[in-house]
């Protein structure tokens, strides 16, 4: 199969869908990889090392594009790479279609068949390819708020750990599930007092059983979200509904009872945002200031640190791009469940039914794509 990687071209973006290395796996089963110029530098992989492992590397973006069968990709493809889609090409990447109802209907409107990342399940009820880009985010959400937390930032001038006769920080995490696990060890390793909200009792036990009092679990209510806004310094927004928009726990009203300076990180801005008041920010300018509150809301947090995500990215797609490659998209989807969650787009038919009901879009299930 013909294969194409095109370098990544949102705002600050600079990891690449695959290593040197994948494309070695690759090669060695007979595959042909195309290789954007420089889509690798920014994760410190050049284009030396992709023609060492046996890809061709392009100058030209369009023909990437157009000479290949299968496209893999780390972010949502903006609108000049959804211009380039064919109805015969797979597109492999994260696509959060929820959070944007016209690249939905942009790549419906492609006749493209693809494959999300993060809906793509496990046994386990994990969702193992958004896992690795979860666990950065979750860490670096709490750089991003302790960053935010200083006053040149808007922030109330608090630092997380406090010192001895200062009390530490509170920080608080809605959503106890990957993002928001690696986010409160981060915020204990640095000493701030934290809590964690989830709606799910048994992740709450799992939680409170590895951290053994330190962290402090709360059943997600309006009454609990309410006493967290007025008491914490620093809240993660780390929720997620899998493949639909984010419930918005916190609304603008509500702002009025955070204490001033405070921060917010959304972090599940990716799929729409959990606050009332969050829109999506890029590294460029990462945060603004809503009612005396600082909103930090990148869409790819992962991005600013490329060379661990793209290596921790990879390792996950790898088997997964593997089998696209040997198989082709019809018989991988048809051989293995799990992988079929990721199907949200085929032949002008939006096959996630999250997302259908996000946009009032009709939709049809992977299963019956496939039995055509
Ligand atoms: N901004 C960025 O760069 C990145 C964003 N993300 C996003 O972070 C979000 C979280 O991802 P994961 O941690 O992997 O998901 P996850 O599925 O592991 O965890 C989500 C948790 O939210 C809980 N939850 C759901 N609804 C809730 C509610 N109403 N109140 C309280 N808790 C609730 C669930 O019980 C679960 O424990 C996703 O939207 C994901 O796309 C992930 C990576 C990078
Ligand atoms: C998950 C995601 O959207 C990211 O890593 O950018
Ligand atoms: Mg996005």
């Amino acid at each position: 199969m013909r294969i194409g990687v095109p370098r990544e071209i949102k705002n600050h973006e600079y990891r690449v869908a695959l290593t040197p290395g994948g494309v070695r796996e690759l090669v060695t089963r007979g595959h042909l990889v195309c290789v954007e110029s420089d889509a690798g530098i920014g994760s410190g992989y050049t284009d030396d090392a992709y023609r060492e492992a046996g890809a061709e590397v392009m100058a030209d973006v369009a023909a990437v594009w157009a000479g290949t069968e299968l496209i893999l990709k780390v972010k949502e493809p903006q609108a000049e790479e959804v211009a380039r889609l064919r109805p015969e090409q797979t597109l492999f990447t994260y696509l959060h279609l929820a959070a944007e109802e016209r690249l939905t209907r942009g790549l419906i409107e492609s006749g493209a068949t693809c494959i999300a990342y993060e809906t793509i399940t496990d046994a386990f009820g994990g969702l193992p390819l958004l896992a690795p880009m979860s666990r950065v985010a979750g860490r670096m959400a709490v750089q991003a708020g302790a960053h935010s937390l200083e006053k040149a930032q808007g922030g109330a001038g608090i630092l997380l750990p406090g010192v001895p006769g200062v009390a530490p920080a509170k920080v608080t995490v809605i959503g106890g599930g990957v993002v928001g696990e690696n986010a409160a060890r981060m915020a204990l390793g640095l000493g701030a007092e934290v809590t964690i909200l989830d709606k799910s009792l048994a992740r709450l036990e799992v939680l409170d059983h590895r951290y053994q009092g330190q962290i402090r679990t709360v059943y997600s209510t309006r009454e609990t979200l309410d006493a967290a806004v007025r008491e914490s310094d620093m809240i993660i927004g780390a929720v997620l509904v899998p493949g639909a928009a984010a419930p918005k726990l916190i609304t603008r009203a509500m702002l009025a009872d955070m204490k001033p300076g405070s921060v917010l990180v959304d972090v599940a801005i990716d799929q729409g945002g959990c606050f009332e008041t969050s829109r999506a920010t890029t590294h460029a300018e990462p945060s603004y200031l809503v009612d005396g509150i600082v909103h930090y809301c990148v869409a790819n947090m992962p991005g600013a640190v490329a060379r661990t995500s793209t290596q921790a990215l990879t390792n996950a797609t790898l088997p997964f791009v593997l089998a696209l490659a040997d198989k082709g998209w019809k018989q991988a989807l048809a051989e293995d469940a799990h992988f079929r969650a990721g199907l949200n787009v085929h032949a002008g038919q939006l096959t996630y039914s999250a997302v259908g009901e996000a946009f009032g879009i009709g939709t049809v299930t992977p299963a019956q794509v496939l039995a055509d």
